[in-house]
């Protein structure tokens, strides 16, 4: 039990405890419950050298994920150790019982999506395993070429296809980026309980209920209860306008414009998964050239686009099929801006074959401007905190530096290595900097004094400071000068005899 601002938090053992088989590992210094609002301290004015608690917590929610495990003892049987580079898989949605549900709303094939670790370069990603295909041709493969080589804010990055055996049966696996935290639009937007809502409640327009009711009942721009405020649907409208922009302009169509494929992190930051999928599952190795469909399925993306702002709208799922969409649109009509509606009017019903994406972009006008401010403010909040942190990352490369060098009698089988020369003095600067102690002898702890040791160190200045051995024989005059060239100098010869080192691969590590 906590209280925090007069509001009392309440835990379980099994919040400290694993979540359904998943575990962090014990290397990490994340408490072992997910951060929580009731960790976080009220905002002070004062300046902080060290970045908001919301940020904090925000930023150690998803390395924790990026970092949860599958518990060994929950481990699903049919889960490899290792697929092809990657290792530590974590499903990322949880187990369906009913074949029902085994198959993709969207590509018809029974679909996985994990979590996994690259042995290659470490990084995480999320590989999407389309169950039981095979490949036809290798041809559909130019195409994912062009994909790979697509870098757009608002869709998520392809990096590697390929099949793969390791799970008994022939699957196609796509690499994407992972985005920790990240949850798609239909699962924030059309969550069971608000479809209840939205279905049974006030703003049921589509007489599901059998009970019709009056259209003026919900009348009002922006007033009609439980609709997202306008600003909102723009901002979605901007970003998923933008990667088409770009996806039409490399000769390729998205085709997975859909609620549960465009993927959202913060509270309203889009990017459009799963793409490319289409292009290998539907390819016909009989066309002589594979972008031939192309045109057709980008005037597919429009209405897709369309449907999917509809759907966000009218707040429901149910009034993008055919014969409500009338009255969705009605809805819009009602409670929006005539240029939400001439959007939808245009993406919806305007069956000329030659429409595009860049004709919305009038539509969209000012508003543009308001998420290039809103981006540039983020933008400028997250510079401010990354030039505090990046003093913390300086000196904790300096003290990495130090304790690689200090006190090492094993280098080059020479004992006195550490005890001579450059190290000797660094020896006595790190008794110097750590290890004060006041006039009885006691130990005295200065962070202040440690700060500012490391950072003229790492400046390199000119003052002088006077070193004693501790038995007060040795008594050296040096300035930081010429403490941080032994540093430099020790630490180099160090690295050219590791083999692991950076020094070797070319890279310079602690640089
Ligand atoms: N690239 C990714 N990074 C992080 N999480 C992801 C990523 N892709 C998917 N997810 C997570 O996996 C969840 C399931 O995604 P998925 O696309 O399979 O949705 P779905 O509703 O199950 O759709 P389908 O019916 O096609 O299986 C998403 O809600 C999201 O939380």
């Amino acid at each position: 039990k906590e209280n925090v601002g007069g509001t009392t938090y309440f835990y379980s053992q099994e919040d400290f405890n694993s979540h359904g088989g998943m575990v962090f590992p014990n290397f990490t210094v994340y408490p072992g419950m997910l951060p929580h609002i009731a960790h976080m301290k009220p905002k002070s004015n004062q300046p902080s050298f060290f970045m908001p608690d919301e940020m904090k917590m925000e930023l150690l929610n998803r390395q924790s994920l990026s970092l949860l495990q599958m518990d060994a003892e929950h481990l699903p049987p049919d889960l490899p150790r290792e697929v092809d580079d990657f290792h530590n898989l974590v499903p990322l949605e949880p187990p369906t019982m009913s074949p029902l549900q085994q198959k993709s709303s969207t590509f018809g094939y029974q679909t996985s999506a994990y979590k996994a670790i690259s042995t290659k370069d470490g990084f995480v990603y999320c590989l999407r395993r389309i169950h039981g295909f095979r490949l036809s041709s290798t041809k559909c493969m130019a195409l994912i070429d062009l994909w790979k080589k697509m870098q757009h804010a608002n869709i998520v990055q392809l990096r590697q296809v390929f099949t793969t055996k390791a799970f008994n049966d022939h699957s196609m696996v796509f690499v994407y980026d992972y985005h920790p935290a990240a949850e798609n639009v239909m699962s924030r937007h059309f969550s069971s309980n608000q479809q209840a809502h939205n279905v049974n409640g006030y703003n049921n327009p589509y007489n599901l209920d059998g009970q019709a009711r009056p259209f003026s009942a919900g009348k009002g721009r922006g007033t009609q209860q439980g609709l997202l405020p306008e600003s909102l649907i723009w901002a979605y409208v901007v970003q998923l306008s933008s990667a088409l922009r770009t996806i039409h302009a490399h000769g390729l169509a998205c085709r997975v414009i859909d609620p549960t494929k465009v993927l959202l992190t913060d509270k309203s930051r889009v990017r459009i998964n799963c793409v490319g999928i289409f292009d290998v599952l539907s390819f016909d190795a009989s066309q002589a050239n594979p972008l031939a469909m192309m045109p057709h399925y980008q005037q597919e993306d429009l209405v897709s686009l369309g449907k999917t702002i509809l759907a966000l709208a009218c707040n429901s799922i149910i009034g993008i099929q055919k014969e409500h969409m009338q009255t969705s649109l009605d809805v819009v009509a009602r409670n929006y801006s005539p240029d939400l509606k001439n959007l939808l009017f245009y993406l919806l019903t305007n069956h000329s074959r030659n429409r595009s994406v860049n004709d919305i972009m009038p539509m969209i006008g000012a508003r543009f401007y308001s998420q290039l401010d809103a981006a540039q403010l983020k933008n400028d909040v997250m510079e401010a905190e990354l030039n505090k942190e990046v003093e913390n990352g300086r000196l904790y490369r300096m003290m990495c530096k130090l304790g690689t060098i200090n006190e090492r009698p094993e280098y080059n089988l020479d004992e006195t290595w550490s005890e001579t020369g450059d190290r000797y003095m660094l020896k006595l600067f790190r008794d110097y900097i750590f290890h004060q102690v006041d006039d009885r002898g006691s130990p005295y702890i200065d962070m202040g004094h440690v700060t500012q040791c490391l950072n003229k160190l790492d400046a390199g200045v000119p003052e002088k400071i006077c070193l004693m051995s501790r038995d007060e024989q040795s008594v050296i005059l040096v300035s930081y000068a010429e403490l941080k060239h032994c540093v430099e100098s020790s630490f180099s010869e160090l690295l050219q005899s590791s083999p692991a080192s950076g020094a070797v691969s070319g890279l310079h590590p602690f640089s």
